[in-house]
């Protein structure tokens, strides 16, 4: 069982994302175990302040140490959990990232709020600082939702169908292939011949090969990490061939 501990100011904008759909399967299923904590309860002061304006001057409220160092000394106890600081300067968060994440037994999530954290959060508490990417958000929570739910869905047992979650996207180091369900024509479109073939290899390599047409025309910088297997070299150099030729009967 994974341990999930969130500090927040906001622990109401959690109960739907962790209550519903397969986070809260996973919670009945004993899979993970979140506890939610507002780190105002941690606050040394008889008003619950958490914030006071930055030394230097300037406009906005900086979250003071106090109350989150003990909210997570609180929660950690003698263990050694990950840390985790959401913000916009952290590591920029992606599928393997989720996937180093998945393999913890406890991590414990920073929200912020408001203008910043006193740095000496960032510099002695955290172990990880993570951004969901380029963009400000008003606060940690809707960020750190998104990788709580990557991150559970990739423990074994949380999804219905585990080989789901092999084949996503970037899992396999490419987006997924397109995919299609009855009817076999709808309006005029139709499903691909190959895949009512009931053809096990040939449908695999088709597979294989939309994957890669659609990283190339999509994230073509996923290809440009590495060794490609000699199997994707190939199919690669067949999409090539095919957009040369179809190239040449427009001219
Ligand atoms: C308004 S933001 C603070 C931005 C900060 N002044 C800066 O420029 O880096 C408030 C909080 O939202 C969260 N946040 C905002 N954007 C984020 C992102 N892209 N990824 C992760 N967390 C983010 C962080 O917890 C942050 O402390």
């Amino acid at each position: 069982m994974v341990k999930i501990d969130i500090l927040t100011l906001f622990p109401e904008m959690f109960d739907g994302v962790l209550n519903s759909s397969i986070l809260g399967k996973a919670q009945e299923k004993g899979i993970v175990q979140f506890q939610v904590i507002n780190f105002r309860d941690y606050s040394e002061s008889k008003h619950g302040t958490v914030d006071d304006t930055p030394y230097g001057g300037g406009g906005g409220m900086v979250l003071k140490p106090e109350p989150i160092f003990r909210a997570v000394e609180a929660v950690a106890g003698d263990a050694k959990p990950r840390v985790i600081l959401m913000c916009p300067q952290g590591r920029p968060y992606d599928q393997k990232m989720a996937e180093e994440l998945a393999g913890e037994e406890h991590l414990v999530f920073i929200c912020g709020h408001y203008e910043g954290y006193d740095e000496r959060i960032r510099q002695y508490l955290v172990t990880d600082e993570i951004s969901i990417g380029d963009y400000v958000l008003t606060g940690g929570e809707l960020a750190a939702m998104v990788v709580i739910d990557s991150v559970v869905r990739l423990q074994p047992g949380a999804l219905g169908n585990q080989s789901s979650a092999e084949k996503d996207s970037f899992t396999t180091g490419l987006l997924e292939y397109p995919h299609y369900t009855r009817p076999a024509e709808f309006r005029g479109w139709k499903v691909p011949d190959i895949l009512l073939s009931g053809h096990h290899a040939n449908i695999e390599r088709w597979r294989l090969k939309e994957s890669l047409r659609r990283t190339r025309e999509r994230r073509p910088d996923l290809l440009e990490k590495g060794e490609l297997p000699d199997e994707w070299k190939a199919l690669l150099a067949e999409l090539e061939e095919e957009e040369k030729n179809s190239g040449s009967e427009s001219e």
